[in-house]
């Protein structure tokens, strides 16, 4: 496995081996890498012929106050097991590289990314649309693979792809939790001992909304309180502030007012101020 760090060498590496019409997967990451990760490497690498990892923690994606100066990183440990996993290139290019000076565009999907996470971390998804544009024209993947769990962020990605042309696959890869239900995420890192019966709370009240559905099956059972099972589940926990809990059509984002097979249970929560965690889930899968 080869680490690039300038964006200069993996676009060259990348033209070569499309004019020898080899395939390209690419997994944008910012690392610290779990199963969930290696999972979405296993899934590109099952379809092309040369797997590209990129790892880079974007500032531009973090608002002020956020975790930019703590999030985990370990390039030595990443290559690892990314080499394990059967990827051919790891690229972990610089912030100075990526954002040069005099770096003047923005890249903005507008109407998805106004409520969920965007509405709670302004600029958010400016941040992720534009590193990912940047990243789609240095790796010139046929096809790029993204985890579910961060859905709003897939279904802004798969817009601005359809928006702007970019012959590339977007490939949706299921959540991967831990045994324990909790969905695996780097920030779990931050998470003390005494935190996790909080953070369990989101796949515990995904898993409550879910059956209540099953029970009530043959009478009506509302999006609104499905809404409200999930958040007495949640805000049980002291430590836990809930910034957003809805039930919304996964592709357009909006609240539902019906249920369907459309709809998705999406919730954002923050653990003692410090740790914010997002799950979420189909509510009634064919
Ligand atoms: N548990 C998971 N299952 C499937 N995909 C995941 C999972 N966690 C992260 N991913 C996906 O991995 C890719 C890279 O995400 P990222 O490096 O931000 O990891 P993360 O664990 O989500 O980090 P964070 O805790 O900061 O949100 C994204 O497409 C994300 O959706
Ligand atoms: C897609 C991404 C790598 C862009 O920085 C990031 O938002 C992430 O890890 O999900
Ligand atoms: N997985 C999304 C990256 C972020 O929260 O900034």
């Amino acid at each position: 496995m080869k680490v690039v760090t300038s964006p200069e060498e993996i676009q060259i590496l990348a033209q070569q081996y499309r004019s020898q019409g080899l395939l390209i997967g690419l997994v944008p990451t910012m690392g610290w890498f779990h199963e969930g990760h290696l999972s979405l490497m296993r899934r590109a690498r099952q379809s092309v012929d040369r797997v590209i990892v990129s790892l880079f923690i974007n500032p531009m994606q973090f608002g002020p106050g956020e975790d930019l100066d703590n999030y985990p990183y370990d390039l030595k440990r990443d290559c690892r097991l990314a080499e394990e996993v059967g990827v051919d290139i790891i690229f972990a290019p610089d912030k100075g590289s990526m954002y040069p000076e005099g770096f003047a565009t923005t890249v903005s999907v507008s109407g998805l990314t106004s409520s969920l996470c965007g509405a709670s971390r302004p600029g958010h998804f400016d941040g992720v649309t534009t590193v990912v544009a940047k990243l789609f024209n240095l790796t010139l993947p046929h096809l790029a693979v993204f985890g579910e769990k961060d859905f709003q962020q897939l279904a802004v990605i798969r817009r601005m792809v359809a928006d702007l042309d970019f012959p590339i696959d977007i490939i949706g890869h299921p959540i991967v939790r831990e045994k324990n239900g909790l969905a695996m995420s780097s920030r779990n890192t931050y998470l003390q001992k005494d935190e996790i019966p909080a953070a369990l709370s989101l796949s515990l009240s995904i898993t409550a909304v879910k059956n209540a559905i099953k029970n009530n099956s043959g009478q009506t059972i509302t999006p609104a309180d499905l809404k409200d099972i999930a958040c007495q589940i949640v805000t049980e926990h002291p430590e836990c502030e809930i910034d957003y809990i809805e039930i919304v059509d996964k592709t357009t984002l909006q609240v539902c007012t019906h249920l369907s097979e459309q709809s998705l249970l999406v919730m954002a929560v923050k653990i003692n101020k410090r740790i914010r965690l997002i799950d979420n889930s189909l509510l009634m899968e064919s």
